[in-house]
């Protein structure tokens, strides 16, 4: 098993216990925040095309609804493990926290690297998987979305399932295809809310966004759409990788040059100009802006005293380590968190809901509108946090503290301690 998916929960405790002692939190509310509400674990037989039958895991955790519904993606990969479920699920109610959705964290997975299978094979464990997890998704339940190596196809499948099941409810996940109740601007929403909340930190730093150096660590939905809007904002993006490796050019990597080679099955590899370069020597380059976009605990004990960019921006979840995180703190290297930075894309998931349950559909003007309004509030929220506390506090336990604020007052409003 790999390192990301055994490291994560600790991570998530450890981030939590931290701000916990920091903020001096009630122990009732501290101890309620550790663990899930409730997991569930799956074993889904599939029939493969060559007729043998194969039982593949699945799990769905949802943290907290103190303030509502569950909320966040799906999973395909074949590190993962409950405990890194549950992780992504408690990072999924602090996320919602810091940008004010109704919501509290969910995140689900199945054990399985979807390369391996043929369409068919991955039609039927995605159907097979929302029909185990049915009983404890909903609209107003806990709502799926995207995550690594899922997307709005594989959300389509999942919705006529569930539909099937249990009648029309087209809100019970988001990430949908456009033509059935899918939002405007969701598969680009995580790559764009990132490059906004970089956007906004660089202007705070006084680092000119203009000719940023910026480096990308795995160039999947978020890492490539984040490459694309820092491009569009004037950054140059000097390398890129994803699970086959990087490649570095100092004079700058086009996003959409790299899109159409991957498009084209020819690898990043192929793009004009470019050395390759490994993964863990890409994270060490000297840069303004490292975007960790693929797994957790990409930067750790091991390698963040080798990091040279100023800022880390973490379009994945978890890609920072506690120790890391204190190792970066002392070196000066600015992080900005999880749960603020790849908000974007759960917020504009929000706003599928919203439109789901009003049945009314906005434009990707009126969505791009709304999501900038959304991270520039909740980015200055933590800013102003931090400020506050500036001797004591990283920007991500500025951001812990605007989320904690909001859950302490809704556990305790609701009489649960
Ligand atoms: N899709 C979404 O809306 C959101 C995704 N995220 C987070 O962003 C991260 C990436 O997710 P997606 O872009 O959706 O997944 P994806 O499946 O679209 O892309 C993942 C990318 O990472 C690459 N990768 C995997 N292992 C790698 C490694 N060791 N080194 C370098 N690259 C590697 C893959 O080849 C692929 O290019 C995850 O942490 C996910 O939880 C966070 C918020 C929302
Ligand atoms: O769009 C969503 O509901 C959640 C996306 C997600 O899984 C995440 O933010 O990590």
């Amino acid at each position: 098993m790999s390192k990301h998916a055994t490291a994560a929960l600790e991570n998530a405790h450890q981030q939590l216990d931290k701000i916990a002692s920091f903020l001096k939190l009630d122990p009732a509310i501290h101890a309620i925040l550790r663990e899930p509400q409730r997991c569930l674990e799956v074993s889904i037989p599939i029939k493969m095309d060559d007729g043998t039958i194969k039982i593949f895991k699945g799990y769905r955790s949802m943290h907290c609804n103190a303030i509502g519904p569950g909320k966040g993606g799906i999973r395909y990969h074949p590190d993962v493990t409950m405990d890194e479920i549950k992780a992504l699920s408690i990072w999924m109610t602090f996320k919602c926290g810091v940008l004010n959705l109704p919501y509290g964290g969910g995140k689900g997975g199945i054990v399985v690297d979807p390369k391996q299978l043929s369409k068919a094979e991955l039609e039927r464990l995605t159907r097979a998987y929302i029909r185990a997890i049915s009983p404890v998704i909903g609209e107003q339940e806990d709502v799926p979305a995207p995550d690594v190596n899922t997307n709005p196809t594989i959300m389509g499948w999942m919705v006529d399932e569930y539909i099937k099941l249990n009648g029309n409810q087209f809100g019970v996940l988001t990430g949908k295809p456009l033509i059935l109740g899918g939002s405007e601007g969701r598969v680009a929403a995580t790559g764009k809310g990132t490059a906004i909340i970089v956007k906004e930190l660089l202007q705070k730093l006084g680092i000119n966004i203009k000719n940023a150096q910026v480096v990308i660590q795995g160039y999947g939905n978020a890492g490539s759409f984040a490459a694309r809007f820092l491009h569009e904002l004037g950054a140059k993006i000097i390398a890129i990788s994803n699970s086959s490796g990087g490649v570095y050019n100092p004079q700058g990597i086009d996003p959409i040059e790299a899109e159409r080679a991957l498009e084209n099955n020819k690898g990043i590899q192929s793009i004009a100009g470019v050395k390759p370069i490994s993964n863990e020597d890409l994270l060490e380059l000297e840069c303004d802006v490292l975007v960790p976009a693929a797994l957790e605990n990409q930067i750790t004990k091991d390698n963040a005293h080798k990091i040279k960019a100023k800022v880390i921006a973490e379009a994945a979840n978890g890609p920072v380590s506690t120790e890391a995180d204190d190792i970066l703190l002392e070196r000066g290297i600015i992080v900005t968190p999880d749960i603020l930075t790849n908000a974007g894309g759960v917020t504009v998931s929000y706003f599928e809901w919203v439109q789901n349950r009003y049945g009314l559909y906005w434009s990707e003007r009126e969505v791009n509108e709304r999501l900038e309004e959304s991270m520039i509030r909740a980015f200055d929220n933590v800013w102003n946090m931090y400020q506050n506390h500036n001797k004591a506090a990283t920007l991500r336990m500025a951001a812990y503290m605007v989320s904690i604020d909001r859950l302490a007052r809704a556990i305790k409003a609701r009489g649960w301690v």
